[in-house]
């Protein structure tokens, strides 16, 4: 439960991790309802880590310490089903045995019910990445980039309430990015999301918009202050 004079979004409070008990990261920071926290750093240094520990599966050799609140909620003790984060890797990771709009429709929660109204979700979110008529293809059928595409579809019509993106748009040509991000960023500000945004990109740094979170050698970081 939210308590008055907690904030809003995502804070991330004195998180560690460290790895087989060698200190990997630190941060300490709050990503407002709407805004992006980009974290860059070196390969390595930690930041999909970061992300698993965020959502709620960090493997097991892993040891951390601090606080995930979302919107004053304590996320830390909850499995990774009760948190409500949506995640967007590098690979998009859509279920095979289901056609591209059966993966859409699939991630629709279970609160809306009417079949109809599930399949013009489906259908209006592929027309929003430009892949009207791929519903029944086979998602294996699709080019890394339109999965992709897909994928980052089916994360939104999740409805989470804080998306964590890594490398998401990696895939992509440099012309489809640049529509594909704005069309992630431009929803997470409709929708109050806050966003953490792994990525090498500086231009995906620069359409996010918000903060910076550069993490250094030691695992330290500066931008959240
Ligand atoms: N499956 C794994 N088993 C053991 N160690 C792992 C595994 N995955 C990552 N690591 C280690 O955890 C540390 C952090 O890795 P992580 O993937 O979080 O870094 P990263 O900053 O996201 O790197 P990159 O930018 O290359 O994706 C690294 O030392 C890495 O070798």
């Amino acid at each position: 439960m939210q308590t008055p004079n907690e904030p809003l979004g995502l804070v991330l409070q004195d998180v560690t991790l460290h790895l087989d008990g060698v200190p990997l990261l630190g941060i300490d920071c709050r990503i407002e309802p709407g805004t992006v926290l980009t974290v860059m750093g070196e390969s390595g240094s930690g930041k999909s880590s970061l992300l698993d520990f965020i959502a709620g599966f960090l493997r097991p050799d892993f040891k951390a310490s601090g606080k995930v609140m979302l919107d004053g909620k304590d996320l830390t003790p909850l499995p990774a089903q009760e948190r409500h984060i949506g995640l967007m890797f590098q690979t998009p990771l859509l279920f095979p045995h289901m056609s591209v709009l059966q993966n859409l429709m699939f991630a629709i929660p279970a609160a809306i019910r009417k079949r109809s109204l599930r399949r013009d979700m489906a259908q209006q979110a592929l027309a929003d990445v430009g892949l009207s008529g791929f519903g029944s293809r086979d998602p294996a059928t699709l080019s890394g980039g339109q999965q992709t595409r897909v994928a980052l579809m089916r994360t939104l019509l999740a409805e989470p309430h804080a998306l964590l993106l890594d490398e998401p748009f990696s895939s992509l040509d440099k012309a489809r990015r640049a529509d594909i991000r704005a069309l992630v960023f431009d929803a997470a500000r409709q929708k109050g999301l806050p966003v953490l945004l792994v990525t090498h990109d500086e231009e995906d740094a620069d359409a996010a918009g918000g903060k910076v979170h550069f993490l250094d050698e030691s695992g330290s970081g500066n931008g959240c202050a």
